[in-house]
């Protein structure tokens, strides 16, 4: 196979010369926009996207959804400002084939959709992508009516033999290698016959912010959702079948990839402002605000957006990351840095993600210098004088952006493949220069 040469190539880490004080204009929120997609495709009505995150999962997410059926047009907002999708739902046709990349929300949240197609719709994407968890989804459609073609490893790849419809109702989920397999569940459920009940019956469930997220945007285009947090039983989600409006939704800026800015703030004692920060948020990124005051800076919400300082001393942190789990890469890289060690716990799901998170940050960090174990279900982090060296990545944009934090505070680290940024974030090496004032 031709090696991709942007897969090899090493791109030096601007090393911090002073305190950063900049704004950075974080793009559109992954996680937000693929909801987006989703539920603008399964609407009654056409609905408009304003400043869609336009990265490598949101265009697999459009696209796929194009290839059933649905029309998504570039086009400027009913206001006239900004760029927006509109989304022109229609009725979804198979045989069609959806490339998911290794985009988690593509990968869970499609096959859901899937269903309600007339025709076999055949999942497939990168190698990765048959190695990441989706028993949930595949066994729970399967409970809800579904036929579901696969090898039987409760992974990729796999094709749905779209009918038309899905009776739904309820059903029974281990959900805590993923909370996604919830959330591609509650998505498609108001378009099910009898919508659903989804019972978690793991013992840990991971991400709630995320489903969170879900039951906010579903409820946001008329879905009535029950949830163990307004009333109902614990770890069990409700969702009534109705026909969902087409609303018009500007998308926030993502705040998890808002994370290696605010970090940079806080490694170099500067200052970095995030425009459009929104005041009430269901990402796990506004957490945060918390956690980098807890290392060591502070933060404000003022008309300008998220101002976020450092006070150039930078403190361990022993925190359960269990409902963050995609902030631990740049959590990690600030620990690196730290004054005293950290304890990262309840993030053993991260070991099936983009990579194994886990063994991925011990080992890179390691390799600088560092002093970092593997527990049961996160990291310990005793920082040390870290030097200069390759950074590997492993296809995980997480890990780029780590990488580039260490950068900062550590001459000479070149990052392998930082193009691989393009999942969630293709501006992310602009940004970052920029930032940096070069
Ligand atoms: O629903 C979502 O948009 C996401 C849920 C989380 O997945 P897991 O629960 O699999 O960690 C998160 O890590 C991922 O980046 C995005
Ligand atoms: C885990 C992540 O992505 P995915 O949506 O592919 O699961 C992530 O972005 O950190």
């Amino acid at each position: 196979m031709p090696v991709n040469p942007a897969h090899t190539a090493l791109w030096p880490a601007p090393h911090a010369t002073g305190p950063v004080d900049a704004t950075v204009h974080v793009p559109g929120s992954k996680s937000v926009t693929n909801r987006a997609l989703v539920l603008a495709s399964l609407a009654a009505e056409p609905g408009w996207l304003r400043r869609p995150l336009r990265s490598r999962d949101t265009l697999l997410m459009a696209g796929a959804l194009r290839t059933m059926g649905v029309g998504i047009e570039e086009g400027v907002g009913p206001d006239g400002s900004g760029e927006a999708w509109r989304v022109i739902p229609s009725g979804l046709q198979g045989p069609a084939t959806v490339d998911v990349g290794n985009a988690g929300t593509v990968m869970r949240f499609l096959p859901p959709v899937a269903t309600l197609a007339d025709g076999p719709i055949r999942f497939d994407g990168d190698p990765r992508s048959y190695e990441r968890p989706l028993t949930g989804v595949i066994e729970g459609l399967r409970a809800l009516g579904a036929r579901i073609d696969d090898d039987g490893r409760g992974a990729l790849p796999l094709t749905v033999q779209g009918g038309g419809a899905l009776d739904g109702g309820p059903v029974e989920i281990d959900a805590s290698s993923s909370s996604q397999f919830v959330s591609a569940l509650l998505l498609s459920a108001p378009r099910f016959n009898q919508g659903v009940e989804v019972r978690h019956t793991g013992s840990t469930l991971p991400s709630m912010p995320h489903i969170r997220m879900t039951v906010d945007m579903l409820r946001a285009v008329g879905a009535q959702v029950d949830t163990p947090e307004s009333g109902g039983e614990p770890n069990v989600w409700r969702v009534t079948p109705g026909a969902l409006l087409g609303r018009d939704l500007t998308v926030e800026p993502d705040l998890s990839n808002a994370q290696p800015f605010l970090a940079a703030a806080l490694v170099t004692g500067g200052t970095v402002v995030i425009p459009d920060w929104p005041a009430r948020t269901t990402q796990p990124g506004d957490r945060l605000r918390e956690i980098f005051t807890e290392m060591g800076g502070s933060c404000e919400l003022t008309e300008r957006g998220l101002e976020f300082t450092g006070s150039g001393a930078i403190h361990g942190i022993d925190a359960d990351l269990g409902e963050v789990g995609e902030l631990t890469p740049g959590i990690a890289a600030v620990a690196a840095l730290a004054d005293s060690p950290s304890t990262l716990r309840g993030v053993a799901h991260l070991r099936l993600h983009e990579t194994d998170r886990l063994a991925a940050l011990t080992k890179e960090i390691n390799e600088l210098g560092g002093d970092v174990t593997e527990t049961a279900d996160g990291l310990r982090i005793r920082p040390r004088r870290l030097h200069g060296g390759i950074f590997h990545t492993y296809d995980d944009h997480r890990m780029a952006t780590a990488g580039a934090i260490l950068g900062l505070a550590v001459d000479g680290v070149q990052i392998e493949n930082v193009a691989t940024t393009a999942k969630t974030l293709p501006d992310f090496p602009d940004l970052w220069t920029g930032m940096l004032g070069n």
